[in-house]
């Protein structure tokens, strides 16, 4: 099989043939269905503590665009449904090429024009690559943030205004040290979704907290057309680099509120 994409010959159709867990039980990404959640008062807010990175790329790796620290410096997320310290790793995003598109999650069906993923991983392992592999859904906890389109993000946009310099896919470029991740959060992280899930890439390994915050983030339509620029491996926009929602099976989707 080709590499996999998100074309019609190499998307997620295909991508069970390479990794069979694609049919798995614990798929993501979900539609997140409002009248099927379930309200647990014992899911307090999350506390993410983002120290300034002195070394870190913005890169084009083909299939989304994504901030990469070379080495973790401290940066961690505690709380919510998370039991123990997990370790900040990189962020990226997945868009469509239209507003109506582009989310990875939904909610009650609808499709936001983009989502932004941080990825964390458990402490308790030697490394992101060992808490990827380390079995169960506690390896990793991705925050998900839907991106809808208004007002400029001033906290992305020194991330936003890097894409023309990754247009290309294997391209990279260093980020300005003085560049403030934290300011991209909300000050408070309350209200959000959270279930067991997997990647929502090939290798699919369904070793993720998914926590998909309720409120959306906001860019402006020149924000979204940065990232409608870039483009694939295949030399095609890379737009449309989102998986379409996965079963539920028999899992809980639980709310931080009500
Ligand atoms: C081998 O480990 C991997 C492979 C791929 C991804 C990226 C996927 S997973 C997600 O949430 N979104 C994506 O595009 C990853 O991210 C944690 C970890
Ligand atoms: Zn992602």
């Amino acid at each position: 099989m080709a590499p996999w994409g998100y074309e019609k010959d190499n998307g997620p159709a295909h991508w069970h043939k390479d990794c069979p867990i694609a049919n798995g039980k614990n798929q993501s990404p979900i539609d997140l269905i409002n009248g099927e959640v379930k309200y647990d008062s014992g899911l307090k807010p999350l506390t993410a503590k983002y120290v300034p990175f002195s070394d870190a790329k913005f890169l084009n790796n083909g299939h989304s665009v994504q901030f990469q620290p070379s080495a973790g410096n401290g940066s961690e997320l505690t709380g919510g449904p998370l039991a123990v310290k997990y370790n900040f790793e990189q962020f990226h995003f997945h868009w469509g090429n239209n507003d109506t598109e582009g989310s990875e999650h939904r909610v009650d069906g609808k499709m936001y024009p983009a989502e932004l993923h941080f990825v964390h991983w458990n402490s308790t392992n030697p490394s992101f690559k060992d808490a990827v592999g380390s079995g169960g859904p506690n390896g990793l906890a991705v925050l998900g943030f839907f991106l809808k389109v208004g007002a400029e993000n001033a906290a992305l946009k020194p991330i936003t205004d890097l894409i023309p310099k990754v247009k290309d896919a294997g391209t990279s470029v260093t980020v300005p040290s003085n560049f403030d991740m934290q300011a991209i959060l909300p000050a408070t992280l309350t209200d959000y979704y959270t279930y067991d899930g997997s990647l929502t890439t090939p290798p699919l390994a369904e070793c993720v907290k998914w926590i998909v915050f309720k409120q959306p983030l906001e860019v402006s339509a020149a924000q979204m057309e940065a990232f409608r620029s870039v483009i694939n491996r295949d030399g095609k926009p890379m737009g449309g680099n989102y998986r379409p929602p996965c079963p539920l099976h028999d899992r809980a989707v639980k709310t931080s509120f009500k």
